[in-house]
């Protein structure tokens, strides 16, 4: 069988950016996926409904004609996110709340630094039912890079997950097993994103004959033994797991630096990298379930009607790609990827 065809897949995790870089990705994104759940760490951040709902606007406009894609907003959580916003933004639409510990990752200086803090808008959130997604990685200069993931589940997100039993909650880009095995055993209502990188990648490809800084991105890659149980989560047919890909395009000049920040971008091959995983799994069959499935469910969302067909030819990925006044450095530059993109209908 050289041909898959799926129902049309959602990205439930991804960063498009504004302005040229946004004009620049979009098309990677919509050519694949009807719909994604968008990121709102932008600078300023989207914190508010409006700022979130002109940035739909943006997006739209950008979107290369011919295409038919849906952006899902999210609303970028601060300590000072009020009921009021929060109402607001369930009515507009806007499908989560996002939780940046504050210095975690990329844009998340206006994030939360005491989560204590946001308990009072948590609250709100499950009385109106909006999820919660999270950046799960404590910021504790004191633990290991590798750990931050493990530690902001034990410090925070179970007590959290107990203290509101009816809050859905995503954890974001799982990576660890500890991460898997928390989803596994929580109540209903508890998710995770899974990114393509987390499942062909271990924290060897940093380093893998020289220092890669185009393999980094948070949570950071990890050992090879949690590759395997992000592999095993998203193969499994669990449906608290989901395809996210957390494509995270910068500058090649800021990922070729002396302080290079964390990102991968991978839409350019958004679903057959995924495609790629499966199958060297043995579990093609189970790929249409977690990309098109799971996802829409958790956020409650129709299934999409259309399709999209992969063929098994191995494709060249480019070494870079056209990026505003910069460029862009896909996974896999100057590799290629097992699947290829045939065709997507809406
Ligand atoms: N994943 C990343 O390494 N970077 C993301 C932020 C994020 O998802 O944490 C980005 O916005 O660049
Ligand atoms: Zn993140
Ligand atoms: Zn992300």
């Amino acid at each position: 069988m050289d041909t898959l065809t799926l129902t049309r897949p959602d990205d439930c995790h991804l960063h498009l950016r504004d302005g040229p870089a946004l004009a620049a990705v979009l098309g990677d994104t919509a050519r694949r996926f009807a719909r994604a759940v968008v990121m709102p760490n932008l600078r300023p951040p989207l914190s508010t409904v409006e700022a979130a709902l002109t940035y739909r606007q943006r997006i739209l406009a950008a979107l290369p004609a011919g295409l038919e894609f849906t952006p899902l907003l999210t609303l970028y959580l601060t300590e000072a996110t009020s009921a009021q916003e929060l109402t607001a933004a369930r009515a507009a639409g806007i499908v989560g709340v996002k939780l940046y510990p504050a210095g975690a990752t990329t844009h998340s200086d206006a994030g939360v630094r005491r989560v204590e803090a946001i308990y009072p808008a948590l609250e709100v959130m499950q009385s109106l039912d909006l999820p919660l997604l999270v950046h799960g990685e404590v910021t504790d200069p004191a633990v290991d890079v590798f750990d931050r993931e493990a530690v902001f589940i034990d410090r925070h997100l179970a007590p959290l997950v107990a203290r509101f039993p009816a809050l859905r909650v995503v954890l974001e880009h799982v990576t660890t097993r500890e991460g898997v095995d928390f989803v596994r055993a929580a109540r209903p209502g508890v998710a995770a994103s899974i990114t393509p990188q987390h499942l062909s990648m271990n924290r060897g490809a940093l380093f893998e004959g020289g220092l890669r800084p185009h393999h980094y991105c948070l949570p950071v890659l990890k050992r090879e033994e949690h590759r395997a149980a992000a592999l095993q989560a998203a193969i499994s047919g669990d449906a608290r797991f989901f395809l996210g890909t957390d494509s995270a395009p910068h500058p090649r000049g800021e990922k070729q630096s002396a302080c290079g920040c964390a990102g991968i971008y991978s839409a350019h091959a958004g679903i057959e990298l995924y495609a790629e995983a499966f199958e060297a799994a043995g579990a093609l069959d189970r790929l249409e379930a977690f990309a098109s499935h799971h996802g829409a469910d958790f956020y409650r969302l129709a299934r999409n009607t259309g399709t999209l067909t992969l063929r098994r030819a191995p494709t060249a990925v480019p070494d870079s790609l056209p990026f505003g006044d910069d460029r862009l450095v896909p996974l896999r530059a100057g590799g290629q990827v097992a699947w290829q993109l045939v065709d997507s209908q809406s």
